[in-house]
């Protein structure tokens, strides 16, 4: 609330500089984040839509670029594979905990999955409480877009259950994650950018998550910037889009 009492605002974020604008200035890399971003939110995180021509135009947008387009997802790479067929792109899935180069390269160390006891726990409570369970080869999710009213419920727990079990929690729109500490979506855009084709690049880094500001921080700590989906107060991004549809717009695929 402001001192008058109504809602606070903030003013909208201008439009990114045009990709060729961004070109004239050097070379520049992609670094993109894809539930919200590149495809629209869904009621669950197997109902989302694929755009039939969304991977073919980013094989040519990363061509484009020399390779320097890499997705930066929440997701296991497993699960980008499920919806979106192999990859011939950079990406690091499992909020980063999962990195590689385009041609499969893994960078840093192979990510851990959670424990027997931990899935065993984590399964429990949501059937109990009626969370939807997603589990993910390095990690796990409890989401509650059905019932936001869980929010709070799932919020406790996962203190908790973190704490027991030595995880990170990562907050999502209507979700609550568990990874391995020591992942997030900067340390996956400082890692490709310290390799070819993406080093010496300017980075930029378009999402809509709170986790996506870990990249967006990243990218302005090595001279690029971040690009916010949609809105939120007190973003690090420096410019804003609409939505995927003003994102395709932008990237010029679609
Ligand atoms: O980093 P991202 O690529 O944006 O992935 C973040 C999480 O996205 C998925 O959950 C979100 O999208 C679902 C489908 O639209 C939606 O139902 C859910 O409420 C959102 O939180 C995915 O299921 C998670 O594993 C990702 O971590």
């Amino acid at each position: 609330m402001n001192a008058t009492g109504g809602e606070a605002r903030h003013e909208p974020l201008p439009a990114p500089p045009s990709l060729r604008d961004l070109s004239e200035r050097g070379p520049f890399a992609l670094f993109l984040d894809f539930d919200g971003t590149l495809v629209e939110l869904a009621p669950g995180p197997d109902e989302i839509v694929i755009p039939s021509w969304l991977v073919e135009s980013l094989n040519r947008l990363s061509a484009r670029l020399d390779g320097r387009l890499a997705l930066i997802s929440g997701r296991a790479i497993v699960d980008l594979e499920k919806h979106l067929g192999p990859l011939a792109l950079a990406r690091a899935g499992s909020h980063g905990a999962d990195c590689r180069l385009a041609d499969g390269t893994v960078l840093g160390r192979a990510p851990t999955a959670l424990t027997d006891g931990a899935l065993g726990e984590l399964a429990a409570f949501a059937e109990i409480e009626g969370f939807v369970r997603e589990d993910k080869p390095h990690g796990g999710a409890l989401h509650y877009r059905h019932d936001p009213m869980l929010e709070d419920k799932g919020q406790a727990f996962a203190k908790a259950f973190a704490g027991r079990h030595g995880l990170e929690i990562k907050r999502g729109k209507c979700v609550i994650e568990f990874v391995a500490s020591g992942a997030d979506k900067g340390g996956a855009v400082s890692a490709l950018m310290a390799e070819p084709p993406f080093a010496g690049a300017l980075p930029v880094f378009v999402g809509d998550d709170v986790t996506d500001e870990d990249g967006f921080r990243a990218a302005g700590q090595l001279g690029g910037f971040g690009v916010l989906v949609g809105d939120r107060e007190g973003s690090q991004a420096r410019f804003g889009l609409d939505g995927p549809a003003d994102v395709y717009r932008w990237l010029e695929i679609g």
